[in-house]
């Protein structure tokens, strides 16, 4: 049997990282064993649902490379099948119209709950009622019997017949309601494997019994924990969830987001550190925690450090060409932007940081930070500078072996300690205290933009 998985947003919003990881999971599963991964769009609620939603969607499976196989497919495209399935299921008498009013049903509801009994429709019209007025069409859930889920995160779960009611299936105006679409769709899109949130699992039994009624095929069910905000809330796009789409822009890799959202619900020994072609082989939905989690920053920002580390810098370079261009800075004006990342990847655990203390080799400062000035520009450091200048304008070859050499020579010839010299040229030249290697910064910014921004600095000095 080929596995077809899917998932299967609302687009009433962005992706969030409870969707994100529920669809790496999915996406996961179908990879590891070499099949299919669907992306469904549940749009039905057309109050709710917008194209921006399904764009911000898409743009979010993207960037973390979630690519689907098959999709996305609209609910909303496929009314005529739904009405067709619904018609079916009235045919062969597994569906009723009832006629109940809504005042009918609040009434009953009442009673129910002041007996302290479950609300739940009484089947008045199960047996064929001919009404008048507004109809809606109802399941015949089974009556007698029990479902059974043989669910792979969470076990066996049974639930008897008696304690579902019969569910609307089409709306007084003949629109499809949820449980019927999805019934439905996974049923024509051959999906072997329903891996969703744990939110779902009370729409399950009811789902089983349509399907069962419809004869089809019964899918695998694993219903995963879910992501929780900091408030221990379900995070949810109209609760708290931050867009996938903001983690890029915090300077996140997707890869670090990707590895830190399966280790968040699914573990494998102690191992931390996983790779794309790594969480394929080894991921199993069994393996899933059947408890919520809590997303946890730091625990990220840990990750996305060892992947800027351990990653190979042109890849790095790539996404960290986004964020400098997100800053007007577009990166062939100064030094490769692989050796850039290199240089910075130790110091920097996000690409924002690496944007942000990585200008100074593409543009020119406008202003020296002011401490690092009072730090280090005192009287007198005109004259180091200017040595330094000189020695730099000498080298033919502008490599850091050299440069080191330049520096050391001159901390001996001032008779400095080596920090007294180096500190002043590194404001000089990246206009604040902080930055790699300074043989490394001055290979990198190359010959030219080294002595300009040393003459500039005498000049500040000796004008301040
Ligand atoms: N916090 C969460 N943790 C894990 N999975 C989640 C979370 N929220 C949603 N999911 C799952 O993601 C999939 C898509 O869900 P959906 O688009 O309905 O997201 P949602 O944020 O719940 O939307 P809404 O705000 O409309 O409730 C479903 O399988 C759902 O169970």
């Amino acid at each position: 049997m080929s596995i077809r998985t899917r998932f299967a947003p609302s687009p009433t919003g962005y992706l969030h990282v409870g969707g994100a990881r529920t669809a790496l999971f999915s996406w996961l599963y179908a990879r590891k064993h070499g099949g299919k991964f669907i992306l469904r769009i549940e749009d039905t609620d057309l109050e709710r649902s917008s194209q921006e939603s399904v764009n911000a969607i898409l743009e979010g499976m993207t960037w973390l490379g979630l690519e689907y196989d098959e999709g996305p497919f609209y609910q909303t495209h496929r009314f005529d099948r739904y009405k067709e399935v619904i018609q079916q299921l009235l045919d062969q008498g597994d569906a009723y119209y009832c006629y109940c009013s809504r005042e009918e049903l609040d009434a009953l509801r009442e009673q129910q709950m002041a007996a302290k009994e479950k609300p739940r429709y009484n089947g008045k019209c199960r047996n064929g009622i001919e009404g008048g007025g507004e109809r809606v069409v109802r399941f015949k859930n089974p009556e007698q019997g029990e479902v059974v889920i043989d669910d792979l995160v969470k076990g066996r779960i049974v639930v008897a017949n008696k304690e579902l009611d019969d569910l609307i299936i089409a709306r007084s105006d003949g629109t499809p309601t949820y449980n019927l679409t999805v019934v439905v769709d996974d049923m024509d899109m051959g999906v072997t494997h329903v891996i969703r949130g744990d939110d779902h699992v009370n729409n399950t039994p009811r789902q089983i019994n349509i399907l069962k009624a419809l004869g089809a095929q019964l899918p695998v069910y694993a219903h995963v924990p879910m992501i929780l905000g900091a408030d221990g809330a379900r995070l949810s796009k109209r609760h708290g969830a931050v867009s996938v789409m903001q983690y890029r822009n915090d300077g996140y890799l997707p890869e670090a987001l990707l590895n830190y959202l399966v280790r968040l619900g699914w573990s494998h020994g102690d191992q931390e550190l996983f790779s794309i072609d790594e969480m394929i082989a080894l991921f199993e939905l069994e393996k899933v925690n059947v408890s919520a989690s809590t997303f946890n920053t730091e625990k990220l920002i840990w990750l996305n450090h060892q992947y800027i580390m351990t990653s190979d810098p042109a890849h790095v370079a790539h996404h960290l060409s986004w964020h400098l261009g997100e800053r007007g800075v577009d990166p062939v004006t100064g030094p490769a932007l692989a050796e850039v990342v290199k240089a910075q990847r130790e110091r920097c655990k996000t690409l924002v940081d690496m944007a942000e203390e990585s200008l100074y080799f593409y543009r020119d400062f406008e202003t020296y930070d002011e401490k690092a000035v009072k730090k280090n520009f005192k009287a007198g450091v005109d004259e180091i500078l200017q040595l330094l200048w000189s020695r730099f304008d000498a080298i033919a070859v502008w490599e850091a072996e050299a440069l080191h050499q330049v520096v050391l020579d001159s901390a001996e010839q001032m008779q400095l300690n080596l920090g007294k010299v180096a500190q002043p040229l590194r404001v000089a030249v990246c206009g604040c205290g902080v930055s790699p290697a300074i043989d490394v910064t001055l290979s990198l910014l190359g010959k030219e933009k080294t002595l300009d921004r040393i003459a500039r600095a005498i000049s500040f000095i000796k004008n301040s």
